[in-house]
């Protein structure tokens, strides 16, 4: 049984038990609002850092750091205990996990780490920079995704739980917000996140 111990009322402070959220957030959306204080509700972790990718080691093609840095915080940088990075852009270059991580563990000592991540990311592994080390470093909590399964993760003795998040995912916000289609993502977005990306013209939608 983990020791049981009282969040600090605001910001991550004296915060010992740390999930590390890293994501593309292109853009965040409602599963990632969730994704977070579900963590924080059944998971031991004081307290969530989310990290946007800052140059992504599949070299996936994202919208500006910045933007998706502004949304992280509308999105989620409000939630108690949990606090938005620019870790990996401070580091710049290709973002690593294993060498954000390592950052991590060099500047807070004190943390003792997970890594949250959702099932999706388990089939990739095998392609991921030395995730033997990550989950020394971090030891995984995976959340379950509707549709996934555990494959890819029995070499890491990793297993997907059951999906309880919405099935909500970037690649079909930017899919519907490209085809014009508001009503489709109007709740699977953060107000606000949507706000600032009809504000800014991303993802071919709003005035640019
Ligand atoms: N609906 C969801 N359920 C569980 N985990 C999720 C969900 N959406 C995202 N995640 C997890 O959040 C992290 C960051 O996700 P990411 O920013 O890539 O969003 P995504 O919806 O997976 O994007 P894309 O569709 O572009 O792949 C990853 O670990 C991902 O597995
Ligand atoms: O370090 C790696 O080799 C590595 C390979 C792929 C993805 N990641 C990280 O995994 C997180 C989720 O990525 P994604 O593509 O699901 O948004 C994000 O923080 C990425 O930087 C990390």
């Amino acid at each position: 049984m983990d020791e049981v111990v009282a969040r600090p009322a605001e910001g991550i402070g004296a915060a010992r038990r740390v999930a590390i959220f890293g994501g593309s957030f292109n853009p965040p959306h409602v599963s990632h609002v969730l994704a977070v204080t579900y963590a924080l509700s059944v998971a031991p972790v004081d307290a969530v850092v989310v990290v946007p990718v800052f140059q992504h080691p599949f070299a996936k093609e994202l919208v500006p750091y910045e933007d998706r840095l502004e949304m992280c915080r509308l999105a989620l940088g409000w939630i108690p205990s949990v606090e938005v990075s620019t870790v990996e852009r401070e580091l710049g270059g290709e973002s690593l996990t294993l060498r954000t991580l390592e950052h991590l563990a060099a500047v807070h000592p004190g943390w003792s780490m997970r890594l949250l991540v959702g099932a999706d990311v388990l089939p990739d592994l095998p392609k991921w920079h030395r995730f033997d080390r990550i989950a020394e470093l971090a030891p995984p909590l995976v959340l379950g995704r509707a549709g996934i399964g555990s494959e890819g993760g029995a070499a890491h003795g990793l297993s997907a739980p059951e999906a309880v998040l919405p099935e909500v995912s970037s690649t079909e916000v930017r899919r519907a917000l490209a085809a014009g289609d508001l009503e489709a993502v109007r709740w699977q977005v953060p107000r606000v996140v949507l706000e600032y990306a009809l504000e800014r013209g991303l993802y071919g939608v709003g005035r640019g």
